[in-house]
């Protein structure tokens, strides 16, 4: 399949007291393939997160107070767009959490099907973490609102490690706040006919643990992954059943999913 050449990669990292990791993130990115810009938003941090991106090379800018991650994210691309080359096609963004270190070049296997245009979202699924301490209660909530509205059923619906067009990306937004993002997101580009893909990838992360901190954290999740999928429910026409079971019916695991919509446009 083609790739236009003149296509370049943006990622983009939102960052909360990322300061440990940030820098190691910065240079596995800048690894991976047609990645022309770097571009950090520190969201509200109180550690060193902005001077530790700018030394490593990224383009930095600030929430001055904390506002979420889907916020910082939304933030970021901004920040891309205006930084896009006439004349250019706009970049892809691929958009990656902070704690990746030196494993987030394997994120080189998400931007491949973007290029190639056999997918408009393609998504990292990680091997199982070190410490590790969830139930899959959150992971299986939000799998189940996915394939409930899309018939996709994902092995990892929470990942952030995500490559889009920009296309893609503006039927996303405005994103689902905080937690919710990703739901959102997966959801969103499927109603709009374009086509995701989960691409194994071998990342490590901080994992959540089973302390107080790491419940709390779920708690979180599930409060943004809940209020994602009621915005949905109430401001969106569904997708009639047959058609999702008949699109659901043709999933491979490992290959592009979409909605067959049969020339159908949705409203969002
Ligand atoms: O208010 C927040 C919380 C998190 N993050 C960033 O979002 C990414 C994902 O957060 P985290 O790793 O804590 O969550 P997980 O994906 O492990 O559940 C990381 O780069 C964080 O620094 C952010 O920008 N703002
Ligand atoms: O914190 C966790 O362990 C889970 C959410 O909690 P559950 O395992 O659903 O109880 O979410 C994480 O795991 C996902 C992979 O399964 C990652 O993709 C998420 O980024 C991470 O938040």
């Amino acid at each position: 399949m083609s790739s236009d050449p003149t296509r370049r990669v943006a990622v983009v990292i939102p960052a909360k007291n990322e300061a440990e990791t940030i820098a190691t993130t910065i240079r596995a990115a800048r690894a991976i393939q047609r990645v022309d810009l770097v571009i950090v938003v520190d969201d509200g941090s109180d550690d060193e997160t902005q001077h530790v991106a700018r030394n490593a090379g990224a383009a930095v800018v600030r929430h001055a107070v904390n506002r979420g991650k889907a916020s910082a994210m939304e933030t970021g691309a901004a920040v891309v767009a205006m930084r896009d080359i006439d004349n250019r096609p706009p970049r892809h963004l691929l958009f990656l959490d902070a704690d990746l270190g030196e494993s987030a070049v394997e994120c080189n296997e998400l931007v491949t099907p973007v290029l190639e245009g056999r997918a408009d979202l393609a998504i990292a699924a990680l091997p199982p973490q070190a410490g590790a301490g969830g139930r899959g209660f959150v992971v299986g909530a939000a799998r189940k609102a996915i394939e409930k509205f899309t018939g996709w059923q994902p092995l990892q619906p929470l990942s952030g490690q995500r490559c889009l067009s920009r296309e893609a990306y503006e039927v996303a937004t405005p994103l689902s706040r905080g937690w919710g993002v990703e739901t959102g997101m997966t959801i969103d580009v499927l109603r709009a006919g374009l086509t995701v893909i989960e691409v194994p990838c071998d990342l490590t992360h901080r994992a959540t643990g089973n302390d107080l901190a790491g419940q709390l954290h779920r708690a979180g999740q599930y409060r943004d992954v809940m209020l994602a999928v009621t915005q949905r429910r109430v401001r969106t026409r569904a997708i009639p059943g047959e058609i999702i079971a008949q699109s659901a019916a043709m999933q491979r695991p490992g290959e592009p999913y979409r909605l067959n919509l049969r020339g159908a446009s949705l409203p969002k």
